[in-house]
């Protein structure tokens, strides 16, 4: 099967708790165009190395640990997972303006060491909160949509490329953002699958029409019979 635009526009969550499952996906993968990324499950049982032997199969690697800490602690460990090979890195944005910024700078030095450029985006609210979590258990009493987009210009301001944002979102963060800020969608949902524990969920379709560059799909892929077809059936 061909490389298409839309599948270099897929980021397939490989959410497996080892090495060898996610290296099988990648086989499955291989050669259709869509980037790999690494989580927190497969992180804690394959390591950093797992970000290299992805490369090798040919993909680019967003590497999903979604950082929240003091600014020094998220810039000295975003130096690290650059050196690891990390094509994209994501913190959250709620750390604040200084460590955005100090992760964002440390993003570009170290890629410039290694003649790489790897992109820093930041997490806005979890595409698996809904609104009245959002209001009633975490307590803001400020519109969900509203709070994101303040997030989005917070993480454009301190110099990051992009943000994580459910796609219900990226109509609004487009109006309110350079055209080359990135919209990096999780919550992505084909008509033929469920949602799962995801709350604000668009169909892919949908969500690139809505203005989002990237869309990251996990188990609609993951978990099909054949992964391969699953991603070429994803705009079904
Ligand atoms: O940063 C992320 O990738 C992320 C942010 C977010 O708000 N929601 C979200 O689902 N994700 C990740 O996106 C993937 C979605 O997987 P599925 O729900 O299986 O498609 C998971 O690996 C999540 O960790």
């Amino acid at each position: 099967m061909a490389v298409t635009v839309n599948n270099q526009r897929v980021m397939v969550a490989l959410d497996v708790p080892g090495r060898e499952e996610a290296l099988a996906l990648g086989e499955a993968l291989r050669g259709s165009g869509c980037w790999l990324k690494v989580g927190l499950e497969l992180y804690a049982y394959a390591g950093p190395q797992i970000i290299q032997e992805l490369k090798a199969l040919g993909f680019p690697v967003f590497l999903d640990l979604k950082l929240h800490d003091i600014p020094t602690t998220v810039e000295r460990a975003i130096r690290g997972f650059v050196q690891g090979g990390a094509d994209i890195i994501n913190v959250h944005c709620s750390g604040g303006y200084e460590m955005m910024a100090r992760a964002a700078a440390a993003v570009r030095e170290e890629g410039s060491k290694l003649g790489t450029t790897p992109k820093v985006i930041g997490v806005t609210v979890l595409t698996s909160m809904s609104e009245i979590q959002f209001k009633e258990e975490i307590g803001v009493q400020r519109d969900l949509k509203e709070h994101v987009v303040q997030l989005a210009k917070l993480a454009e301001k301190a110099g990051l490329d992009g943000v994580v944002a459910s796609a219900q979102e990226a109509g609004e963060i487009r109006k309110n953002t350079a055209a080359d800020f990135l919209i990096v969608t999780p919550g992505i949902r084909p008509a033929w699958s469920a949602a799962q524990d995801q709350a604000r969920v668009l169909t892919p379709q949908a969500a690139l029409a809505a203005g989002s560059s990237y869309l990251v799909v996990g188990r609609p892929i993951t978990r099909a019979e054949n992964p391969r077809q699953a991603l070429e059936q994803l705009w079904d």
